[in-house]
């Protein structure tokens, strides 16, 4: 990944708030960045730092929305992160309640764990990913190898 990032940012309704302070708190790291988000976390995300610019240069800012998470933004996003268009997901979750879409979240933190991108799923681990060294370097993360599957052979073959 490059000194500028590709960013998501998804939060289930009872986490929005948490996300959008720590977004209050890092928004000018943040806005250094490229943000991707889920739907109606994108539209929330979108309306903090707009309201935090300077009056003067104060627009729009622009973050790409995909859909609502129920209604396919987290496998939107679990398709970018496969093509490894995703360079760090922040995705705080509901621990108390469950989901009509729990697969589509169950899929999204597979993918993300697969493709070996950092993830933060509460503030702490998104204060320790944002305030780290290698967060301001470029950085590869290692992939697996995963010849040895592709090449397998199925039965019947
Ligand atoms: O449901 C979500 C993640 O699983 C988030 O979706 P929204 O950002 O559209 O609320």
């Amino acid at each position: 990944m490059d000194y500028v990032k590709t960013i998501a940012l998804v939060a289930h309704d009872n986490r929005k708030q948490d996300l959008l302070e720590w977004v209050r708190w890092n928004y000018k790291t943040l806005i250094q960045h490229k943000l991707v988000c889920t739907g109606t976390t994108g539209k929330l995300v979108q309306e903090t730092i707009t309201g935090l610019m300077e009056e003067g240069d104060r627009q729009t800012y622009p973050i790409i929305r995909l859909k609502s998470g129920p209604l396919g933004g987290d496998q939107q996003l679990g398709a970018m992160i496969a093509e490894e268009k995703v360079d760090i997901l922040i995705f705080l979750w509901d621990p108390m309640e469950p989901q009509p879409h729990d697969v589509d979240v169950k899929a999204l933190l597979r993918i993300a764990v697969l493709y070996n991108i950092p993830i933060a799923n509460n503030r702490s681990t998104a204060d320790f990913i944002i305030s780290s060294e290698l967060f301001k370097q470029q950085y590869q993360p290692i992939k697996r190898d995963y010849s040895s599957y592709l090449n397998r052979t199925v039965p019947g073959e």
